[in-house]
């Protein structure tokens, strides 16, 4: 709601409706456990590798776009349950854009994961 005075008391609880969204984005999205799980592996392969803080700042923006653009991603698919429950070719295409824009920040993540640790595994082995 817009025009109202401002409260530190309704933003606590802004914060808190965000907090929300995570727990719903970990118990309902299952997709958003795959990033979990690949934020875990990340995390404890750039302290075993001792990565520069270039690289950590790297890592996290794309940790951060994964996460922010599944949660968008999550936002669209219930509206567009809660707009349309029957077969719908917009509703379709709103959730595959959706899905397409996760799917993006995945992959260029992943490229960028095998530009920063592939030449530090190949270091140990060769
Ligand atoms: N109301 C609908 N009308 C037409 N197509 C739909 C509708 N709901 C979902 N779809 C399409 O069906 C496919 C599966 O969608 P669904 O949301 O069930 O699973 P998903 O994309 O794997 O996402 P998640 O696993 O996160 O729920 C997608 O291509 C989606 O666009």
């Amino acid at each position: 709601m817009k025009n109202q005075q401002f409260s530190l008391q309704d933003r606590i609880k802004s914060f808190a409706y965000a907090f929300n969204g995570f727990k719903i984005l970990l118990i309902e999205e299952h997709n958003a456990r795959i990033h979990v799980a690949a934020t875990i592996v990340t995390i404890v392969a750039g302290i075993y590798f001792d990565i520069a803080a270039i690289e950590w700042m790297i890592i996290l923006l794309c940790i951060g776009a994964v996460f922010a653009l599944e949660i968008i991603n999550s936002a669209i698919e219930n509206l567009a349950d809660l707009v349309c429950q029957e077969k719908n070719d917009f509703v379709k295409k709103a959730k595959d854009l959706a899905a397409a824009a996760v799917l993006t920040a995945a992959i260029v993540s992943v490229v960028i994961a095998m530009f920063i640790f592939v030449p530090k595994i190949m270091a140990i082995w060769f």
